[in-house]
């Protein structure tokens, strides 16, 4: 994976003001080159490097059991705090000396553990599947990345469904009590056989798909309703997809595996019931709300439905009283799906490893609120990354007053197919540049489209197929922003809007148009643009005047569309002139309009 920590891509802070430096937050960031030279503050510096000394790591806070192998991996990296059993309150209180939150199903993670972190927190692990526990839009509100171990449990759930499935069937459970309390009732526990009959999985993904060819296994007819499924998955297996309708009409058992989301709460209910084949049997492995489970108490009563195999609940665990979990025809167990030593082991490690990598600032592939981007795909964006950024960073200081943007266009031209790109780390990055040098937010890629929206930019994608060869990602990108004034007139396209492109050439992102000028400079440090006639001897009296005030000028190119007409001069300074000295160029007398932006 391409060097990520210095990007501030995903989650190092890229704001640590002097103003608002704590010692708290101190140490848990990663003490890059750029974070101690934007420390301008002797003080702060000072305190930075000691905290630093003292303790770098960022903590961990584990809140629920997790598999010695994943603890050892975040040892080696973090501070960490097994803390387990937290009230809602404890958690919320511990939060803000936390930089990493880990959780398996028992613990909520609220909005109020986000607003409670104070922008310390930075990624919450869950060791599974299910993320229903943690209110993702909060997370992405506060720029806090969500990872899950979406694979290491499959089998151990898939194994439980069938586990459920077969106890089920022959009462295992019930008879097992019946018999350690002394009697012997063969007659009563008298089962129904599993093979030829229809079994309906709703959920057709990792943990459904195993199932289904566990089922097969026992010579059962499996069917499956997953809107989002490809049927080549079903087709691989031999299932048929239906609609919802007829699995749940057709099935003598149904076995479900897909997530808690508002669209399947409650997805089974009273009406749904009343569609199914009087006797089905019902496994539920996924989540307790996608059950209403009152209505699933009456199916039961009324015969509709004849046992219920239940692994989760809405409320966990449930109450005492349940008449769900006391019924005589349902089976439960304490949310055991996940619960192998070796689906632990797995989820641990795999948790672990999305936390440290998030912590380290690189892109997690196990991202639930962000793009996951392969690290093949993400070692060839990384120059268009950083030209991304700088070029938002320009366009935004071009613009009269700053924070007027509203409408910006995004131009990707390359030569490779449009479904090749994935611009979501790109827009990102431009909204990032755009936001950042004009308000006091940290934009990553977990909030950027959020923060946008929320400011009302609008940000349009287009993108240009050209012809050549598709060796290189992108050939150029274009950022320009509509409806505003500049306070540099030459950055105004002739549509009338500020635009600016840029390539990236030798690894490096450089400048190749501000408005209808061509220039060519690399962008990096600060730069003066200059609008001037073009005449001898401009170069050597701007020069002379940055030279005179110590300013070092690290490049100088000028772009002109006929010589002596109007032409852009582009000046690289590696220090911030001073008030005087950008005035003194302001009085060249061919120097027609200039501005100072720092990238
Ligand atoms: N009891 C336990 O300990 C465990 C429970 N789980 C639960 O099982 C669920 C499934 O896990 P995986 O298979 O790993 O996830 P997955 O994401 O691979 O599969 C979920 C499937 O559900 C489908 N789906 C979404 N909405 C649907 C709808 N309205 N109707 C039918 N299908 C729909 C999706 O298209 C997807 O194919 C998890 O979300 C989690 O809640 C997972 C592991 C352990
Ligand atoms: O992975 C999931 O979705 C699970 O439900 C497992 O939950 P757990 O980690 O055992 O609390």
């Amino acid at each position: 994976m391409a060097a990520t920590s210095s990007w501030n891509l995903l989650i190092t802070p890229n704001k640590p003001t002097t103003s608002s430096f704590s010692w708290k937050h101190s140490v848990s960031y990663p003490f890059t080159t750029a974070y101690f030279r934007r420390c301008q503050n002797r003080t702060t510096k000072r305190l930075v490097i000691v905290a630093a000394m003292l303790d770098a790591k960022p903590t961990v806070l584990v809140a629920e059991k997790l598999g010695d192998a994943g603890l050892e991996l975040l040892r080696k990296f973090a501070n960490v705090d097994c803390s387990y059993n937290l009230s809602p309150e404890e958690l919320c209180t511990k939060i803000s000396l936390c930089d990493a939150l880990i959780v398996r199903s028992g613990t909520k993670v609220t909005r109020e553990v986000f607003e409670r972190s104070g922008g310390r927190l930075k990624v919450v692990g869950r060791a599974g599947v299910g993320i229903d526990n943690v209110d993702l839009s909060a997370a992405t509100e506060h720029g806090c990345l969500v990872v899950n171990a979406p694979t290491a449990n499959t089998i151990a759930a898939s194994e439980h469904a069938i586990a459920l499935l077969t106890a089920m069937s022959r009462n295992i459970a019930q008879a097992d009590a019946s018999v350690k309390a002394g009697k012997w009732q063969r007659n009563k526990y008298v089962g129904v056989s599993l093979v030829g009959k229809i079994l309906a999985v709703i959920g057709f993904g990792k943990v459904g798909s195993e199932v289904a060819r566990r089922a097969k296994g026992l010579g059962m007819q499996v069917i499956a309703h997953d809107p989002y499924a490809p049927a080549d998955r079903a087709r691989a297996i031999s299932v048929e997809l239906t609609s919802f309708e007829e699995a749940i009409s057709s099935a003598d058992f149904i076995s479900l595996h897909m997530p808690l989301t508002p669209a399947t709460s409650k997805m089974f209910n009273d009406e749904t019931f009343s569609k199914m084949k009087k006797g089905v049997r019902i496994v539920n492995v996924a989540r307790g709300g996608v059950i209403d489970e009152e209505a699933l108490v009456r199916a039961l009563d009324s015969g509709i439905v004849a046992q219920a195999a239940l692994d989760v609940f809405t409320e966990e665990p449930p109450p005492k009283d349940s008449k769900l979990v006391l019924h005589e025809n349902v089976t439960v167990t304490p949310h055991l799906g996940a619960s192998t030593a070796e689906a632990q082991e797995g989820v641990a490690i795999e948790v672990a490893e999305a936390v440290v990598g998030a912590l380290k600032g690189e892109l997690a592939a196990t991202a639930v609120n962000a793009p996951m981007v392969p690290a093949q795909v993400l070692s060839e964006l990384a120059p268009f990354v950083t030209l991304a950024e700088k070029l938002g960073r320009l366009a935004v200081q071009l613009v009269a007053g700053g924070s007027g943007v509203k409408s910006v266009k995004v131009t990707y031209a390359s030569a490779r197919g449009p479904d090749d790109l994935d611009t979501r780390l790109l827009r990102a990055m431009i909204i990032k540049g755009l936001i950042e040098p004009v308000s006091s937010v940290f934009v990553n890629l977990v909030n950027a489209d959020f923060t946008a929206k929320q400011r009302g930019i609008r940000i349009a994608e287009e993108r240009i197929v050209l012809d050549g060869s598709p060796e290189s990602p992108l050939e150029f990108i274009q950022v320009q922003i509509a409806n505003v004034e500049s306070k540099f007139a030459s950055a105004m396209s002739e549509s009338g809007e500020i635009k600016v492109e840029g390539r990236v050439k030798d690894g490096k992102p450089h400048l190749t148009m501000v408005g209808s000028f061509g220039v060519d400079v690399s962008l990096e440090g600060s730069i003066i643009l200059c609008r001037q006639v073009d005449q001898p001897g401009m170069i050597g009296k701007v020069g002379s005047i940055l030279g005179e005030e110590n300013v070092n000028i690290s490049f100088m190119t000028v772009g002109r569309i006929t010589p002596r007409k109007q032409a852009v001069m582009t000046i690289g300074v590696d220090e911030e002139p001073s008030k005087q000295a950008l005035k003194r160029i302001g009085e060249v007398s061919a120097v027609e309009e200039f501005v100072f932006v720092k990238l």
